[in-house]
């Protein structure tokens, strides 16, 4: 049996899904893309290959298992993206969600079943049809749930909108002990700077109460303010429109103490360094090319409670 416990971003890690770069195959074509960012390297001809990738990921599975966490892997499915586990699911507290998430993603679920199968089934929740929600939008953070979601009219219009007002919804009815605080996130499916794909790709809790954020990345200054006054001003590491694009906020905490970080993040790594964090730096950055950076490609199943 596997245990299920996360009740936040930092706590130290016992057991993790890592996504896979193994068999993900040719370059997408252009209309085969769901992010700007992809797109724009499959126009540029430098999209990632798989053999760069699988060594990004590589590095980053030696750093996990360093700090002995236990680490299991997607079994391939042969030409699709496995990279980005933490969109396929996500642990809250005791209680493992199995999200309605993008269609072009939909098979990746498959790739962890045979580790769904080792939960106890009492401890899976299934998410109605219409609640669409992507793990990559939902943080788990003390008595809170911080979740970066879409009202219908932007949910409509844009494919990099992932969760909608039906999969906050949810949320608050299934953790009623939680304040489920939603934050509306600006989207944009050709310009890659303007987007903010999920709220890791703005927004990342680090140590004991600390964040990096990007304050465009926000729709409304208010849902800003609410994470400046309740994590304080002094505790927020600012990050700018070039470094949200580079994806900063995308870092893995493996305790309150240890974050794993791209290692071109100069400016980033300083500040962490300053701050007294254990900085383990891996590449990632043709990993990063689709969008997605170290937050994106693991699921928690456990830290310490
Ligand atoms: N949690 C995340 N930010 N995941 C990033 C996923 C990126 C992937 N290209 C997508 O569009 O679905």
């Amino acid at each position: 049996m596997i245990n299920i416990f996360v009740n936040d971003e930092t706590s130290p890690l016992k057991a993790v899904i890592l996504g896979a770069a193994k068999g993900v195959g040719r370059t997408p074509h252009f209309d085969e893309a769901y992010d700007p960012k992809s797109k724009e390297h499959i126009t540029a001809g430098t999209y990632p290959k798989e053999a760069d990738m699988v060594t990004e990921i590589t590095a980053f599975e030696t750093v996990l298992k360093k700090y002995g966490v236990k680490v299991y892997r997607p079994e391939i499915i042969v030409d699709y993206n496995q990279i980005f586990a933490r969109d396929i699911g996500f642990a809250i507290e005791d209680k493992f969600i199995k999200p309605t998430i993008l269609k072009d993603r939909k098979e990746e679920i498959k790739g962890i079943q045979y580790i769904l199968d080792k939960i106890n089934p009492q401890q899976i929740i299934s998410v109605p049809e219409d609640a669409r929600i992507e793990g990559g939008d939902v943080m788990p953070w003390k008595n809170h749930i911080f979740v970066g979601y879409s009202e219908q009219e932007d949910f409509d219009k844009y494919v990099v909108a992932r969760t909608n007002k039906a999969g906050l919804d949810f949320l608050a009815k299934e953790f009623p002990s939680k304040i489920v605080k939603g934050f509306q996130l600006n989207k944009s499916d050709e310009i890659a700077k303007d987007n903010a794909l999920h709220l890791d790709c703005c927004f990342q809790p680090i140590g004991q109460n600390q964040a990096i954020i990007y304050k465009e990345g926000f729709k409304f200054e208010e849902d800003y303010n609410y994470l400046k006054d309740y994590f304080g001003e002094e505790n927020l590491i600012h990050i700018s429109r070039d470094e949200m694009y580079e994806m900063n906020s995308n870092v893995f905490s493996i305790s309150p103490k240890i974050v794993v970080v791209e290692n071109n993040f100069t400016r980033l790594i300083a500040i962490l360094e300053e701050k007294g964090f254990t900085v383990e730096k891996v590449p990632y950055s043709e990993i990063s090319k689709m969008e997605g950076l170290l937050r994106c490609s693991t699921l928690p199943l456990e830290r310490e409670k």
